[in-house]
């Protein structure tokens, strides 16, 4: 067997005098297919960053194989045969994919003999189990096509323990059945074992066989899948914390807060428009846009929020021509949450509570004309953090020290604190462990049951069908379909999806 076992043994690991993991054994068998849970802040990432030596851990050691290994930095990792795939892509796009394997190895010549290493290459994909296309540039390539190919680089670079972090986050179910199956077959086959993040309960009961769950630091259970039920594992995550659920709704729609119409813009390619003939969310109102991601979500978003010009059209906010200015979002009650907003709506290295107060730190010092009051803005970041419970040793921690479940909390918090008229939001829940997620669609509920007209993207189905009073699909630039959820046939909202309208 190729397949290596890995144990971490009392692997303790603090942040100056925060304990992010606590006296942590777990043990992945030779060839096991084992899942790591634990709600956002659990320390998941944490343990998998100590045992690759990103992080050197406070105590503890690791068994690599059964022997003791000191693994100080990630290549000592790769010399024992460790890997890790995460959920979004290391590939260099521009190369084909027998480029990008070639060249991920650490003995790459300077000057490469393509006809031996093609001959090579193709001994090499003869054994494996499943096959990526070798000579297309990795951006042509699917997003399941492209996890496949991350997973056998690990395996052309030797790998034979692989750390998988939310490895389907960016795949639509079937790419990720798909990609996952393959996996299980590597670690039966006994070419690896695999230890995986993940939040979806379903995938570690289809897929995995062994499962440790994580809580504030600590190992709190485990064992084979098997023996678990889905409810048992939500025990284990979660402790006796009450999980929020989405408030009904409450009241008709009103009138329309926004309107687009004829809006055109260049996509992203610059070689495609984006043409939203007629779009409007009324007030009291969650419009969801469905749709494979890729097919114009991320530009409609970014003329929304100002940051694409339009070639033509126009967008009203209240009945009144909206260009996105800080000016007019703030006249009219508007508030973005775009997707990855660690990147996107924070600036990282600033502390949680700057953070927290960048909506309106120079409204709120109404005071003081020339300075910020620090205590202010402390009393109001302390305020959100108890009222949106972001897990942060303090409000002073950059904010890119938090999990980024807490990430997305802080930036909610901000954005829904005072009066909202219109949220625009883009996959709010990427990467969310199932209790922030129903906290942040409770919250997203209740601003609409106060009056928010809310329009939501998702690459998330049954995001859309959970939370939305009117679903829309995008393909291609345009919106294909437009119908009430309640009315909505899966089936035609995925055939307008795969852009068969
Ligand atoms: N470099 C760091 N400095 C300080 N604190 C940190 C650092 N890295 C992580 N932490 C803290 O350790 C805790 C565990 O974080 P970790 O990223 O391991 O959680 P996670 O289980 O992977 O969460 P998620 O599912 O949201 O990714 C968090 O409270 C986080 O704020």
């Amino acid at each position: 067997m190729k397949a290596i076992g890995v144990e971490t043994v009392h692997m303790t690991m603090q942040f100056g005098a925060f304990t992010a993991l606590e006296d942590c054994s777990i043990k992945v068998s030779p060839g096991s297919f084992h899942a790591l849970l634990g709600e956002n802040g659990a320390g998941k990432s944490t343990l998998v960053k100590c045992m690759m030596g990103f992080y050197h851990a406070t105590s503890g050691e690791m068994l690599v194989d059964r022997r003791e290994a000191r693994i100080t930095d990630p290549k000592v990792a790769h010399t024992l045969g460790l890997g890790m795939v995460y959920q979004h892509f290391t590939l260099v796009p521009s190369l084909t994919a027998a480029e990008n394997l070639v060249i991920s190895r650490e003995d790459a010549p300077r000057i490469i003999d393509w006809c031996n290493e093609h001959k090579k290459l193709q001994a090499f994909m003869a054994r494996m189990p499943f096959q990526v296309p070798l000579d297309q540039p990795v951006q042509a390539l699917a997003a399941g096509e492209k996890q496949k190919l991350e997973i056998l680089k690990q395996l052309y670079l030797g790998r034979r323990f692989l750390i998988l972090d939310e490895p389907t986050s960016v795949l639509t179910p079937a790419e990720a059945d798909e990609v996952l199956g393959h996996v299980r077959q590597l670690c039966e086959d006994g070419e690896i074992s695999v230890l995986m993040i993940t939040h979806k309960f379903r995938e570690v009961t289809a897929f995995a066989d062994a499962v440790s769950v994580l809580r504030r630091g600590k190992l709190v259970g485990g064992g084979r899948v098997s023996d678990l039920s889905h409810a048992d594992m939500a025990g284990m995550m979660m402790g006796d914390a009450e999980i929020s659920k989405p408030a009904p709704r409450s009241g008709a729609a009103g009138a329309k807060v926004l309107e687009l119409s004829g809006v055109t813009a260049r996509d992203r390619s610059g070689l495609r428009d984006i043409q939203i003939d007629r779009l409007a969310v009324r007030a009291g109102e969650i419009v969801g846009i469905a749709g494979i991601s890729g097919n114009g979500q991320m530009e409609l978003m970014e003329i929304l929020t100002g940051q694409r010009p339009r070639r033509s059209g126009e967008i009203k906010v209240k009945g009144t021509p909206y260009d996105a200015t800080r000016n007019e979002a703030r006249a009219h009650n508007v508030r973005y949450l775009p997707e990855e907003p660690l990147f996107n709506a924070c600036a990282p290295r600033m502390t949680v509570a700057e953070n927290m107060d960048f909506r309106s730190f120079d409204t709120n010092d109404r005071q003081s004309r020339f300075w910020l009051s620090g205590r202010n803005m402390r009393n109001r970041a302390s305020d959100l953090v108890g009222k949106f419970k972001v897990q942060t040793t303090s409000i002073d921690s950059p904010i890119n020290a938090l999990s980024g479940g807490n990430v997305q909390r802080a930036v909610l918090a901000r954005e829904l604190s005072g009066d909202v008229d219109l949220l625009i939001i883009s996959n709010p829940c990427f990467g969310l462990d199932f209790s922030a997620v129903g906290e942040i669609r409770t919250r997203i509920m209740q601003a609409r049951n106060a009056g928010a007209a809310v329009l939501i993207m998702s690459e998330d189905l049954d995001e859309i069908m959970e939370l939305t009073d009117r679903v829309l699909v995008m393909s291609e630039g345009r919106i294909t379909y437009d119908v009430p959820t309640a009315e909505a046939d899966i089936a035609m909202i995925g055939h307008h999806m795969a852009g068969h309208a």
